[in-house]
């Protein structure tokens, strides 16, 4: 192996440990953050992912409140229930787990979330305030991909940066922050010519596809940063969007999965909490969780 592995596992440990340092000070203020879960169905997947936000959640101190819905709740009882957490003044983030049964307008119900609360960084209001450079609650996994690109090659200005995939939750959101940071920025799609060609250009490679391996280590340019948000269950396991092994030899560095991009996802929206903690109190932003 030849790149250098960034290793979010640790990272995301690192930056909980920190979060859990403010929200010991804001507890000797009375302040006791706390994020909602709202989880409709049953999908394994997703009953994974907010099983460990909750037990990280109140690892750094913050309160927990999962809501677990059946899948064929009707869509006013989802928004009914958004609205009351929207008023409680305990609850200072909300989070919807997409995706929502078929039934459900997801637009709709996302945007139904208070902006101050949406923890996501999925409703209108945060997508434009973050597009127009406006502080913003900003998209965990992007945001948590955005620490490691730092941390690991400090100013990203002037670099080329190639994401593939063009989703709300993570294309799109990742595009602003690296452009934000003065990176030339490419967005490509399942539309995209010769993507191989375009992949190679790439000083830093954002795979956010969700087709196991599909990035050769040939796509890849000698040197360049990888960062692995696929997430796709195998017959062998857990692996990215990159085929790791062949990827490893040839970039500089890279996110492996598991233990990459997922953790500082979970570790992201523990800090969009205390940031919307903050925020509601008057208090200043905390150092070094904000883009
Ligand atoms: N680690 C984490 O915390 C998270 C991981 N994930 C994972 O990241 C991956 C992407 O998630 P998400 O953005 O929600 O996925 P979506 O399915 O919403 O988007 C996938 C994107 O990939 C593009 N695409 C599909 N096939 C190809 C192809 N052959 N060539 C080029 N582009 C292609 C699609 O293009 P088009 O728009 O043209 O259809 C689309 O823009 C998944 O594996 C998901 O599980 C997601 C969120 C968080
Ligand atoms: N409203 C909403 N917000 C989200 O942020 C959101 C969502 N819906 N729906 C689903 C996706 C996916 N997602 C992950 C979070 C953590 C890991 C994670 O911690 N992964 C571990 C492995 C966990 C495992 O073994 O399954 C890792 O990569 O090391 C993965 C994926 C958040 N998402």
């Amino acid at each position: 192996m030849t790149a250098t592995l960034i290793d979010g596992k640790a990272f995301a440990a690192n930056l909980r440990t920190r979060i859990a340092t403010e929200v010991a000070g804001l507890k000797d203020q009375g302040i006791v953050p706390g994020l909602a879960v709202v989880l409709v169905g049953e999908d394994p997947a997703s009953q994974v992912y907010v099983r460990s936000k909750g037990r990280m959640t109140r690892e750094v101190g913050m309160n927990s409140y999962e809501h677990k819905l059946p899948a064929d709740t009707p869509q006013d009882a989802l928004l009914a229930l958004i609205d009351q957490l929207n008023e409680d003044p305990a609850v200072n983030g909300i989070l919807v787990q997409l995706p929502l049964p078929k039934h459900m307008d997801e637009a709709l119900v996302i945007n139904a979330i208070d902006p101050a609360k949406d923890v996501d960084g999925f409703n209108v209001l945060n997508v434009g305030l973050l597009a127009t450079g406006q502080k913003a609650m900003v998209p965990c996994t992007p945001l948590g991909c955005l620490m490691m690109l730092r941390d690991h090659l400090g100013s990203l200005s002037g670099k080329r940066a190639v994401i593939i995939g063009r989703s709300n939750i993570v294309g799109k959101p990742m595009a602003q922050l690296l452009l934000r940071d003065s990176a030339t920025v490419t967005i490509a799609h399942s539309r995209t010519d010769n993507l191989p060609e375009l992949c190679r250009q790439a000083d830093i490679l954002v795979a956010a596809v969700g087709h196991p391996r599909m990035v050769q280590g040939d796509w890849i340019k000698p040197g360049a940063t990888v960062i692995d948000v696929g997430i796709n269950r195998t017959d062998d396991g857990l692996v990215g969007d990159v085929d790791f092994d062949a990827a490893k030899e040839i970039a500089g560095a890279i996110t492996p999965v598991p233990g990459g991009v997922g953790p500082m996802t979970i570790a992201c929206l523990l800090a969009n909490t205390l940031t919307a903690t903050a925020r509601v109190y008057g208090l200043p932003d905390p150092e070094g969780l904000t883009p």
